[in-house]
């Protein structure tokens, strides 16, 4: 059987208002306008340092306030979970790939407690072997280590496939190579052509059926 990592914001989960919440939060305290919820979103994907970093550009806050930014921004984040919404069929499709005998795993960008806290807040942390968060490890995709830490998590020599939504994830796939599902509904800033993926998918009901087709195209 297969092991299957996903990616979390923009893939199972629609959290960029949550996140967006947080960084006006951040913004007001300093006196500065409020960013869009489409800037929210293409500031997502990097990790918590890179964002905070994005926003800081997009409303001129000097470099030299990133440190306590980012560390407002991480204490602020854990309880962001009010408006954050599971895109439609991601439970069906879990429970599918579970029954299937599927070992299930997550790797994201997103700071390890907000992932864990807003996996808890929906219950689905128990779906999940194994969860590698954007600060797991010295390295974050697209560097491949996390990724690959969540496969040797979940043991065994079972094939893998990576389920995402970004240009980035596409990248870490790319560079662990395996191959990559792309949930085209989240928060990529390219073309779904322009973007490498062995396939596309835009509702949660196909996932099952294009992890056969990955497995069938493997043997
Ligand atoms: O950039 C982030 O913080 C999280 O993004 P990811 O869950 O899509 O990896
Ligand atoms: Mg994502």
């Amino acid at each position: 059987m297969a092991h299957i990592v996903f990616d979390l914001d923009g893939t199972l989960i629609n959290s960029a208002p949550d996140i967006q919440g947080v960084a006006n939060g951040l913004l007001q305290e300093a006196g500065l306008e409020p960013i869009t919820l489409d800037q929210t979103r293409s500031f997502i994907g990097n990790g918590a340092a890179v964002f905070v970093e994005r926003m800081r550009k997009a409303r001129d806050v000097p470099d030299d306030r990133q440190a306590e930014m980012h560390k407002a921004f991480v204490a602020w984040y854990d309880a962001a979970v009010t408006r954050t919404v599971i895109y439609p069929g991601v439970e069906r499709a879990l429970d599918d790939l579970a029954s299937a005998g599927f070992a299930l795993g997550i790797c994201t960008n997103k700071p390890i407690r907000p992932c864990r806290a807003v996996l808890d807040h929906f219950g689905l942390t128990g779906r999940f072997a194994t969860i590698w968060g954007g600060d797991s490890l010295p390295v974050h995709k697209p560097d491949p280590a996390p990724l690959h830490a969540a496969y040797e998590a979940l043991g065994g020599d079972a094939p893998r496939i990576y389920v995402g939504d970004s240009e980035v994830d596409a990248e870490t796939a790319q560079r662990a190579g395996v191959p990559f599902l792309l949930y085209t509904e989240g928060y990529r800033k390219t073309p779904v052509a322009l973007i490498p993926h062995h396939a596309a998918f835009s509702d949660f009901a196909e996932l099952p059926a294009l992890v056969a087709g990955v497995l069938l195209g493997a043997e």
